[in-house]
This record gives structure tokens, C-alpha cells and sequence, in this order.
């Protein structure tokens, strides 16, 4: 069997037109995994209400951060395929859950070279609904319908392994070297607290309560908050960070109904109210900088800092075309081509 990789990312629009934006949100919000309500009440929602006022928004924010070569998010995450390529023997193809890169064409390409194994890499340290799950979802079923040959496994998330938070912590230590910050803010994309009940295997394990996600559980495989209050705790404890000295936070909600708290945005007041004047802050649930982590966090997020009498903001880049990072997905790759071991 010949194997191959294909390296998942979420996506973004071709350009930073409204009207492109508009396209690439309607593809995204349609998704029944990232809003899971109802098709007509997610129609009604989607088409009726957000695709009305949104794409006109987001284009700006996108128009801020966009890279001559394209989205920064697509680019940075061209040059980790192509590093990574570098490193391991097998075919590594690259596609977005949205937008024109498609998992379709990812599974042709690799198909085309003759493979007929492919590992499927979502690029998500932690597992969410809106994110694992609607990667290895749409893959099968593209299996099952246009390449019924295909063996397709799948890497699951990998928040807690090892060798990923010591490349993380060395990323967040060598950003922050010499620099004098008070308080380190851990803020992961945020989803809606019904996600995370949803996830739930046991069924009865999340309460969203704070507690929940310490006590240890078959639930935590699939919780995200659990997974993503366990990276604030192992790159902590890894930097030796002191106990208050750090916290972790929900960036990114949309529309009205509860999302994990605390929110970034009021953390980042409170903070800033509070009086410290230096704070730093890493975005460790994307792998790629985004829209997200370069206008949310570097550019509003260091607004409302100011805003409140802060003074240094410092953001820490994502793992994006790390060295330490290629490395350590390459061994990974590489393990997996040798035995069919995945991730450890
Ligand atoms: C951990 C990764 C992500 C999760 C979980 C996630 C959930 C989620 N997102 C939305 C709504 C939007 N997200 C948007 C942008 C965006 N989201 C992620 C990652 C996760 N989303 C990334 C990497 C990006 C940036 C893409 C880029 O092109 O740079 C947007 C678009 C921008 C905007 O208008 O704010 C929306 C909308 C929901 C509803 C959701 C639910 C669980
Ligand atoms: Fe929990
Ligand atoms: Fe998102």
C-alpha cells in the first residue's frame, strides 16, 4: 500500500471582498457542526440574519491582515506542508474544511500519486465538534462516495502529548525571552457551552461548572475545555509559570447564547483595570496565525489593553512553520508510515 498525508486546516476566503466572504461564511455557518441547530432554523439564522451584516464586517477585518501572497492562514500553513514535505519520503497534500481548497481535491491529489492510505492530520491540538469532527466526518463520507479504495485514518487531537506541549513551551519561551510581562493570557477559540454537552460521551460528566473538566473522565476525549484548560496546565507547569500569573480565556463568540467564559476581550479589560501594565498572550487552539489571533487578538485585544492603561502587549506568534514544530510533526508522520502508530 502506498500511504500519503493530508494536512487539514479550517480555511479562508479566496480575497477580502465581501463578496467572498460572504461565500466562505455561508459554507462555514451551514456547517451542522459549527451552528447545530435545524436546517431551517440554521437557514433562517445563516442566510436571514448573519449573511445580511457579517461579510461586509469580517472583509474589513480580513482587508487588515491580509498578505500580498493571499490569507495569512493559507499561506502559513502552505509553508508547514512544504517544510514538512521536506521531511518525511510520502506525498503530504494540504486542504481547508471550507472554501476552494477542499478535502476532495486534497484526497485526488493524493490520489493521483498512487496512494491508497492516507492519513488524515486535522490541524487542532484539541478536539471540537466544530472542528476534529467535521474534518473526519466530511472525509469519510467523501470516502464512501467518490474513492471507496481509499484507507483513511485519522490523527485525533493531541493537546497533552509530551513532545507538543515542549514544542509549545519552547515557542512561548523564546517569544518571551527578555520580556518583562506580569500576566500571561492562554485565550483558545471559544464554542457554545451546548458543544460541549453535546460531546459529551457519558452524557452526564460536563456540567460547565468549573470543576467538570478536573475531575478526571472517559468525557475528557472529546471535551474541549477540558483539553484546552489541560495545554494552559502542562505549558504552566512546563515554564514553571507561579500561580497567578497566568489564566486562560474564550476568544471569537458569535451571536447570543452561552459560550465558555471567561471571554478574552473581558479578560483582557479586567486585567488591564486591574493594573498591570505588561501582559502577553498566546493563542495555542490554532496552529496557524489567523484573523483571529492577528486582528482579535494582536490588534483589538491590544486595543481595549491600552484603552484600559495597559502598556506592553506582547502576542505570541502561533506554532505556524516552526522549526521544532515541523520537526516533531515530520516524526510523527514518519512513525506512522514505519508502524501505523499515531501520535504518541
Ligand atoms: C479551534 C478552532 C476553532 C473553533 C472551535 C471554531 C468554532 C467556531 N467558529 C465560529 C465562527 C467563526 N469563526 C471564524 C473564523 C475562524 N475560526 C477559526 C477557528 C475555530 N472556529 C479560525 C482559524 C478562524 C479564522 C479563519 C481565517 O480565515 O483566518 C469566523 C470568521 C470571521 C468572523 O466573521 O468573525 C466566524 C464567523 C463558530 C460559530 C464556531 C462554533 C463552534
Ligand atoms: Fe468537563
Ligand atoms: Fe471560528
Amino acid at each position: 500500500m502506498k500511504k500519503g498525508i493530508l494536512l487539514v486546516n479550517l480555511g479562508s476566503p479566496d480575497s477580502p471582498t465581501p463578496k467572498d466572504v460572504k461565500k466562505y461564511l455561508g459554507e462555514f455557518l451551514m456547517d451542522e457542526r459549527v451552528i447545530d441547530i435545524p436546517l431551517v432554523a440554521r437557514t433562517a439564522l445563516v442566510k436571514g440574519i448573519i449573511l445580511k451584516t457579517r461579510p461586509k464586517q469580517s472583509a474589513a477585518a480580513y482587508k487588515k491582515i491580509w498578505w500580498e501572497e493571499g490569507s495569512p492562514l493559507i499561506v502559513l500553513s502552505e509553508r508547514l506542508q512544504k517544510k514538512i514535505q521536506e521531511q518525511v519520503e510520502m506525498p503530504v497534500a494540504l486542504a481547508m474544511r471550507y472554501g476552494s481548497m477542499t478535502i476532495k481535491k486534497g484526497l485526488q491529489e493524493l490520489v493521483d500519486k498512487g496512494v491508497d492510505e492516507v492519513l488524515l492530520f486535522p490541524l487542532y491540538p484539541q478536539f471540537a465538534m466544530a472542528t476534529t469532527e467535521t474534518i473526519t466526518v466530511l472525509a469519510e463520507e467523501l470516502r464512501q462516495q467518490f474513492f471507496p479504495n481509499l484507507k483513511i485514518e485519522s490523527v485525533p487531537a493531541f493537546y497533552n502529548k509530551p513532545d507538543y506541549i515542549e514544542v509549545l513551551s519552547n515557542a512561548i519561551k523564546n517569544h518571551l525571552e527578555g520580556k518583562n510581562f506580569e500576566h500571561l493570557l492562554f485565550s483558545y477559540h471559544g464554542v457554545p457551552e451546548r458543544h460541549i454537552r453535546k460531546s459529551d460521551v457519558t452524557k452526564s460528566h460536563c456540567k460547565i461548572d468549573g470543576s467538570c473538566c478536573t475531575t478526571p473522565s472517559k468525557a475528557h476525549e472529546f471535551c474541549y475545555r477540558h483539553q484546552c484548560l489541560e495545554v494552559t496546565r502542562l505549558v504552566a507547569e512546563k515554564l514553571e509559570l507561579k500561580e497567578g500569573t497566568y489564566s486562560t480565556s474564550f476568544q471569537s463568540r458569535l451571536g447570543f447564547d452561552p459560550w465558555l467564559l471567561p471571554y478574552t476581550d473581558r479578560t483582557i479589560e479586567r486585567l488591564g483595570k486591574k493594573g498591570i501594565k505588561n501582559m502577553a498572550i498566546v493563542t495555542p487552539a490554532f496552529v496557524s496565525d489567523c484573523l483571529e489571533t492577528l486582528e482579535e487578538i494582536a490588534m483589538e485585544g491590544q486595543e481595549i489593553f491600552h484603552e484600559m492603561g495597559g502598556k506592553d502587549f506582547t502576542t505570541v506568534p502561533c506554532l505556524n512553520d516552526d522549526d521544532e514544530w515541523v520537526a516533531l510533526l515530520s516524526k510523527w508522520i514518519n512513525n506512522w508510515a514505519i508502524d501505523e502508530t499515531i501520535v504518541v
